[in-house]
């Protein structure tokens, strides 16, 4: 059974690979694989040995799925955010809202959470060229099980078991108190991104797993980065990401050699910002990370058998 599930897992990876070269993504020394070995079960190896300064990854920039690119495939989807975005802003407006309460969770700042939720699924319903990608997101913790289940922000029991659960699998050192507040607030926050956009109950899901696959590009842009998105987390990476603006590909190249074999990781934490949202809380909750990955040192380099992408 584990050896068919493994069989299958790994022609999904090939199918990603396939999808990877078919836009424009280079792959020279990167394989994503569905392993034990990797720290979340399925990440991304060295497919040779690599020096300092090499490039992995190169993704092309039209790749990626943020408001710039879906304002080009997915027009229609925008328009209607548009619209959206200003019945937000006259609810939220003392002096155009005599009727009606304001949004208190989701802030202008996290519109974007429902709106990517948006072009996801109607690339999905569209079958347009970012499908095959979003197809193979994953996230498995206890804040996603919460949202794939629509629990309501007023489900105490479900809430507790939720809380116990992080503070076991991802968080033992946190305030339950605190993890109770984060949860809280995005299961508030989803509740009202939900009528604001028209969400469907089973939409949620998808919300859960786009949010814990986006980043600021560093302009305030956020984007879900294909490939770079299938990269797990270290607080001690062995690659990092830079923009080539002259041939529009974002770059990840080795900070250190790298084995053949070898996990590659980047740091989902930003330096800036430690202390406050991306914190262990934050990360545990919107990222589905453990505390543990948070640590320096770093735990053992997990390394894979690479299979060579199946032909047909
Ligand atoms: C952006 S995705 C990374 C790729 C992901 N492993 C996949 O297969 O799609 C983020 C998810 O990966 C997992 N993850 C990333 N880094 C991790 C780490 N160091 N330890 C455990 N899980 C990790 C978490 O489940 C998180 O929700």
């Amino acid at each position: 059974m584990k050896t068919l599930i493994y069989l299958l897992a790994a022609s999904s990876d090939s199918i990603f690979h396939d999808w990877c070269s078919s836009v424009g993504i280079e792959t020279p020394a990167a394989r994503l694989v569905t392993t034990p070995e990797s720290v979340a079960g399925r990440g991304v190896f060295a497919t040779e040995d690599v020096e300092e300064g090499d490039t992995v990854i190169r993704i092309p920039h039209d790749t990626l799925l943020h408001e710039y690119n879906a304002a080009v495939i997915l027009p229609e989807v925008t328009k209607k955010h548009k619209k959206t975005r200003r019945r937000y802003s006259r609810r939220q407006s003392r002096l155009l809202r005599p009727f009606g309460k304001k949004y208190e969770f989701a802030e202008p700042s996290d519109l974007w959470q429902a709106e990517f939720t948006q072009y996801c699924l109607s690339s999905l319903e569209s079958n347009n060229f970012w499908a095959p990608w979003i197809q193979q997101w994953q996230r498995d913790d206890p804040m996603q099980r919460l949202f794939e289940r629509n629990v309501s922000p007023d489900d105490e029991n479900s809430i507790i078991k939720c809380i116990a659960e992080i503070k076991k699998d991802l968080l033992p050192n946190e305030d339950p108190l605190k993890i109770r507040a984060a949860v809280d607030i995005r299961l508030r926050r989803l509740a009202e991104l939900k009528e604001l956009y028209g969400l469907a109950d089973s939409d949620s899901s998808m919300y859960g797993t786009v949010i814990s696959r986006a980043i600021d590009l560093g302009d305030g842009t956020l984007a879900v980065i294909p490939m770079f998105d299938m990269v797990n987390h270290s607080m001690n990476p062995n690659l990092n990401l830079s923009i080539d603006f002259e041939h529009e590909m974002l770059d990840m190249k080795a900070t250190r050699p790298i084995k053949k074999g070898e996990e590659m990781f980047v740091s989902y934490h930003d330096e800036e910002n430690q202390d406050n949202e991306f914190g262990s809380l934050w990360s545990a909750v919107q990222w589905g990370i453990p505390e543990a990955a948070l640590q320096i040192p770093e735990p053992q380099i997990a390394s894979a058998q690479i299979r060579e992408p199946q032909t047909a």
